[in-house]
This record gives C-alpha cells, sequence and structure tokens, in this order.
C-alpha cells in the first residue's frame, strides 16, 4: 500500500483523478484496497459520490497526491458525472471481467470522456474481479486490451479482492501523468520560498468518504 505522506524534500503534486463505471463493478473496492489496503465483501452501492486522497512517490524527488473522486454507478446518478470528471486529470473506467455489458458500459463513459473530459486527461480501463476469472469470466482479456490500445488507454485487469494490479493500476496512471509544467512552477516555488499551499487547485465539489 502506499503512503499517505511524502518525505520531506520532496515535491508533491496533487492530481484530481476520477472513477467511472457501472454500479457494482468495484469501483469503491478499488480505491479502498488502494487507499486503505482492505477489502469488504458486502458493499453498500455509492450515494452521490465519495472523496479520498492517497500520495503516490513516482520517483524519488515528486510524489502525486491523489484527490480521488469515487462516482455513483447507478443510473440514476448518471447526471452527476462531469461535475466530476470536468476539472479531472485523469481517470479511471472499470469493468466487472464476469459482466459483458459492464465493458460496453465502460466504453461509452471512455466516449464520453474523450469528447468532454480537459484535453490531456489520462485514462485507464480496468477489468475489475480478476479473482473471478477461471469460473466466470464473460469478458476476454485480449479483446478488452485490443479496444483499449485503439483508443490510446492504459489498461490493467485487477482484482480488489487480493489486490493483484491495484497499486500497479494507480501507479502507471500517475507515471504517466504531463507533470513537467506543475513540477518547474512548484520548484520554482519552493526556491522563492513561496507556500506551496497557496498553489494548490481551487475548491471541489462537495462530498463524503463510504469508507
Ligand atoms: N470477487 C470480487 N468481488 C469484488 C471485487 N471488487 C468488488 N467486489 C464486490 O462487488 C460488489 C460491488 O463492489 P463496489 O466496490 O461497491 O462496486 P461499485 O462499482 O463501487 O458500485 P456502485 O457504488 O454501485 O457504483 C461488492 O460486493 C464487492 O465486495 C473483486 O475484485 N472481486
Amino acid at each position: 500500500m502506499a503512503s499517505n505522506t511524502a518525505p520531506k524534500n520532496v515535491v508533491t503534486i496533487n492530481q484530481k483523478l476520477v472513477l467511472l463505471g457501472d454500479s457494482a463493478v468495484g469501483k469503491s473496492s478499488l480505491v479502498l484496497r488502494f487507499v486503505k489496503d482492505q477489502f469488504d465483501d458486502y458493499r453498500e452501492s455509492t450515494i452521490g459520490a465519495a472523496f479520498l486522497t492517497q500520495t503516490l512517490p513516482i520517483d524519488e524527488n515528486t510524489s502525486v497526491k491523489l484527490e480521488i473522486w469515487d462516482t455513483a454507478g447507478q443510473e440514476r446518478y448518471k447526471s452527476l458525472a462531469p461535475m466530476y470528471y470536468r476539472n479531472a486529470n485523469c481517470a479511471i473506467v472499470v469493468y466487472d471481467i464476469t459482466q459483458a455489458a459492464s465493458l460496453e458500459k465502460a466504453k461509452s463513459w471512455i466516449k464520453e470522456l474523450q469528447r468532454q473530459a480537459p484535453e490531456g486527461i489520462v485514462i485507464a480501463l480496468a477489468g475489475n474481479k480478476l479473482d473471478l476469472a477461471q469460473e466466470r469470466r464473460a469478458v476476454e482479456k485480449a479483446d478488452a486490451e485490443a479496444y483499449a490500445a485503439e483508443a490510446n488507454l492504459l489498461f490493467f485487469e485487477t482484482s480488489a479482492k487480493t489486490a493483484e494490479n491495484v497499486n500497479e493500476l494507480f501507479t502507471a496512471i500517475a507515471k504517466k501523468l504531463p507533470l513537467e509544467d506543475k513540477l518547474n512552477q512548484a520548484r520554482g516555488a519552493v526556491n522563492r520560498g513561496v507556500n506551496l499551499s497557496e498553489a494548490r487547485p481551487a475548491a471541489q465539489p462537495s462530498g463524503s468518504c463510504s469508507c
């Protein structure tokens, strides 16, 4: 599990991450595994959205603090999603490898992000519930991988239950973020003795942590 604090002399860049996908594919479970290294077999569906943060080192001088918006997958909350992806730097779109329809839903989220989210947003496609692959797989890895390559997405199959590929997914996203400008700004601010917290991103939509 990643640490929640960064060592001294490390520049930390805040980046907003949004999770999207059908209900019950495991969005909240992936976040819970990544942030707290926990898993619940019986999780309540998210209401509205949940907010958590986690700091990830990406090299010896730089950390990324991910401000994670875990959106609710139920259809009735669909209209809220733009509020969460509007200023996002990166997104994880999740499907369940045992439910073919959830990949179709993921593809429609990806189209919406590519049309409406900020230019340059880093998008990953995650096929979750990999622990059920042997008995219940309904989406072939090669098919999802080929789609992801064509749409220029990062791609991982994950299991929030066993933790397989969960840290790898979040780390790959953090490493793909174009941080050069922000790093130069932050290092310039440090050299001028400016308090970095003044340069943090604008206020986020309100939400609660359901973890
Ligand atoms: N076997 C298995 N079950 C999982 C995995 N991830 C999540 N689940 C289960 O799937 C169910 C739904 O998980 P959630 O994390 O609540 O799904 P969600 O996508 O956040 O759902 P919404 O809040 O409705 O959008 C729960 O019962 C979880 O325990 C996994 O990797 N493997």
